[in-house]
């Protein structure tokens, strides 16, 4: 008996490429806006293939939302998140906004995002971190040195997680603590289940001084991964490790010391009068101000590049025409044929 096989059309199921995209997050209608607008023009200089999403508070006005839009972000209304109310003195009281950095987990029309801070600059092209093993949460160790972090057991001890040897982590303050991450910086995976449950889990757990990024860190604790400290140089490395630091190889900055945001630096600061800030300020601003890389710009000029492709294009239509009828042909502007 031949079995009866029926031949059926190959389905061409054209499996839709996983969305990516980088994400940052913004609130107010302070000057935060011009960091987003600088790294959505520092992706652009890089060639990111991805799109800049910024996860907006409402009270983010009209007009810096319409600025965001001009210079090609995709932006998205949040609510803001609130941690369980309590008495913790955050180490910077605006850090109470940052819980809203949770709702991102909500954009699951993506399969992998890259957050960074509004105060962060990417000099060079890091795509490549999205093809990183999926299931993990990938960041950059962050730094016990700077007072901001007085509060806490390891700096009162001098122990820090960059230079784990220098002082010895004491048996009788119990475990080591895990290794822990600066949030402005991560790659992570969206997901709808995860996002239910980190909100759900905020409601029960009390502040701590880092607000979410302390949340994070207890949140994925089992999944977190380290990365080199060129995806995400957390500025007080430069003078707390610099032994950890290869300044010119770093492709992501994050302007977070005190007194290193580039729109409002006056290097009176702490450390501010370095030479090394001087110079990522100024590459900072070299950025936000070359109206080459302003979206519309870019647009505009890939615009004229196609036209004059297709001109040129057309032209040598027009020559091959001509010549095919043996009519004289200047060879106008036509390439040498070489
Ligand atoms: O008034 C504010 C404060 C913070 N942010 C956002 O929240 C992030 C985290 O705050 P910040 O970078 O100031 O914290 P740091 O990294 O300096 O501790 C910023 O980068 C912005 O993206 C904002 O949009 N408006
Ligand atoms: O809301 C808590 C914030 O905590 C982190 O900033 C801190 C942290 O890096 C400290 O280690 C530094 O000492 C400090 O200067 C810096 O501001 C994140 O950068 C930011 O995105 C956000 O999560
Ligand atoms: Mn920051």
């Amino acid at each position: 008996m031949v079995p009866n096989i029926t031949t059926t059309k190959a389905a061409t199921v054209t499996a839709k490429a996983p969305k990516r995209a980088y994400v940052t997050f913004l609130a107010g209608n302070g000057d935060y806006v011009k960091g987003v607008v600088g790294l959505a023009k520092g992706l652009r200089k890089v060639n990111s293939k991805y799109p800049l999403v910024v996860a907006l508070l409402p009270d983010v006005p009209e007009d810096h939302r319409k600025i965001l839009v001009d210079q090609g972000c995709i932006i998205r209304e949040i609510e803001p998140v609130y941690p369980p109310e309590n008495q913790t003195q955050f180490a910077m009281a605006y850090y109470v906004i940052n819980y809203s950095k949770l709702r991102i987990w909500e954009f699951v029309e993506y399969s992998k995002m890259i957050y960074l801070d509004g105060d962060i600059q990417v000099f060079d092209n890091i795509d490549h971190l999205f093809d990183m093993e999926d299931g993990y949460f990938y960041a950059v160790m962050d730094c016990f040195c700077e007072k901001t972090w007085s509060h806490t057991p390891q700096y009162k001890i001098g122990y820090c997680q960059q230079c784990p040897d220098k002082v010895q982590w004491p048996s009788q303050l119990g475990p080591k603590p895990p290794l822990y991450f600066n949030a402005g910086m991560f790659v992570y995976e969206p997901s709808l289940s995860t996002y239910e449950d980190l909100l759900t889990t905020l409601k029960v757990t009390p502040p701590t001084p880092f607000a979410e990024q302390d949340y994070l860190n207890m949140y994925f604790r089992d999944i977190y991964r380290p990365i080199p400290p060129i995806y995400n140089l957390v500025m007080a490395m430069l003078w707390r490790h610099p032994e950890n630091i290869e300044l010119d190889k770093a492709k992501v900055v994050h302007y977070c010391a005190a007194g290193s945001k580039p729109w409002r630096y006056t290097g009176k600061e702490d450390n501010m009068d370095r030479e090394d800030i001087k110079t990522l300020v100024a590459k900072w601003w070299e950025i936000y101000d070359d109206e080459s890389l302003d979206y519309n710009n870019v647009v505009a000029s890939g615009q004229a590049a196609e036209a004059d492709e297709d001109k040129q294009s057309g032209l040598q239509l027009l020559l091959a025409a001509l010549s095919k009828a043996g009519g004289f042909v200047h060879r106008i502007n036509a390439p040498s044929a070489a």
